[in-house]
């Protein structure tokens, strides 16, 4: 079997492609896989460090505004359909698997004017442009959350869940911690804000940083690769204490995810699949900057069910964010009860799901 995948920009739209993809190799090694992504996006550094075969194409999103650089994209698309074209003729997919972003737009595209069968998979309750778009050509389209249905008309939707669920499950936490010099004895809460870094969110925590030294809790914080070296300056003028350890990003989340009590985190869909399959509590700041406001609306889903504090940007401060962090981690019944309520909300089996329904496509084609 030969399965082409496209999906990029964040990290939110490859991981579940790289679970995907995991998931499929543990079962069946003679499958192969070409990747379509961009130079630009986050794929090209992530996709290449795991040795999966590796192509782009030159393209950009639309901006929701009229503006030139619209017909500029125009272009870069139907060179993008040309060139996936290309690369898909060379390959002979079996079947193309969209899974968000921009760049996956002329690739499943170009796939569904082949006749080459299709699935987009959409992370969101509130689907992206691409998707919505991309809806109307494919055979099938995944999603994660019930309320995405409504959005897709004519192909088949299917609740799967996301892939990245299934990887998170059973990773060893002990060597999570011992990777980002986390000790096994302090309860202890991730910062990461989504996979590009957040800066209202670094900023908050450079405000309380000195009040986070006299926690009996330790503290792992992510500031995105762009941000790392301004966090790191501003952290040398206050001094950094002896519990936090700094990070620009984490490559192997899986494992830190399992050694943490605690995440306070974007909303991004990616990340909620995580931690809803680990039964992990979170404190969620949606960022507002993202279409239809959809990262508050997948918090919301968290939040309605107990598993997760919901804090609007626009709401957030060091100190509110630090007092967020005690309430949880300082009453052991909120922290158990706000555990069973995340995991009861996580697919595990979310790979697995996706899997099947590839090659019910395949074999139905
Ligand atoms: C600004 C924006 O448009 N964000 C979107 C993007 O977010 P973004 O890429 O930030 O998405 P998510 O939070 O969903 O996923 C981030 C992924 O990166 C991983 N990670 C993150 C940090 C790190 O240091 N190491 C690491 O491995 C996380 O474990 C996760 O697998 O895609 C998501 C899924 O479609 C959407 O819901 C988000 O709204």
């Amino acid at each position: 079997m030969r399965i082409a995948i496209s999906g990029g920009g964040t990290g939110g739209h490859i991981y579940p492609a790289i679970a995907l993809i995991n998931e499929i190799k543990n079962i069946d090694s003679t499958v192969e896989f070409l990747y379509i992504g961009t130079e630009v996006g986050l794929e090209n550094k992530i996709v290449r460090r795991e040795n999966i075969p590796f192509k782009s194409i030159d393209i950009s999103g639309f901006k929701r505004k009229l503006s030139l650089d619209n017909i500029k994209t125009i272009f870069r698309f139907v060179k993008g359909v040309r060139d996936s074209k290309k690369y898909l003729k060379e390959f002979k997919p079996d079947v193309v698997i969209g899974t968000g972003g921009y760049v996956c737009g002329p690739v499943v595209y170009a796939a569904a004017k082949l006749h080459i069968p299709t699935i987009i998979h959409e992370q969101n309750s509130v689907p992206g442009l691409t998707n919505k778009f991309l809806s109307r050509y494919v055979d099938t389209v995944a999603i994660c959350f019930e309320e995405a249905r409504s959005y897709f008309h004519g192909p088949k939707v299917v609740l799967t869940g996301n892939p990245r669920a299934s990887e998170v499950v059973g990773r060893d936490g002990f060597k999570g911690r011992e990777s980002v010099d986390l000790s096994h004895d302090k309860r202890s809460v991730l910062i990461v804000g989504g996979s590009r870094g957040a800066r209202p969110i670094n900023d908050a925590f450079l405000e309380v940083l000195p009040e986070i030294g006299k926690k009996d809790y330790q503290v792992v914080y992510v500031t995105g690769e762009i941000h790392y070296d301004k966090v790191l300056q501003r952290v040398k003028e206050v001094g950094s204490p002896n519990n936090v350890v700094i990070k620009p990003f984490i490559h192997n989340m899986p494992e830190v995810l399992a050694g943490v009590d605690l995440i306070v985190a974007r909303a991004g869909a990616t990340t909620l699949a995580e931690i809803t399959a680990l039964g992990l509590p979170s404190i969620l700041i949606p960022s507002p900057y993202v279409t239809n406001n959809h990262q508050e609306k997948n918090a919301r889903a968290l939040s309605d069910n107990g598993a997760a504090i919901l804090r609007l940007e626009a709401d957030m401060s060091g100190s509110i964010l630090l007092s967020d962090i005690d309430s949880i981690l300082l009453d052991h019944q909120l922290l158990e009860r706000m555990k069973i309520a995340s995991k009861e909300l996580g697919i595990r089996d979310a790979a697995q799901r996706l899997y099947a329904e590839t090659k019910h496509l395949i074999k139905s084609s």
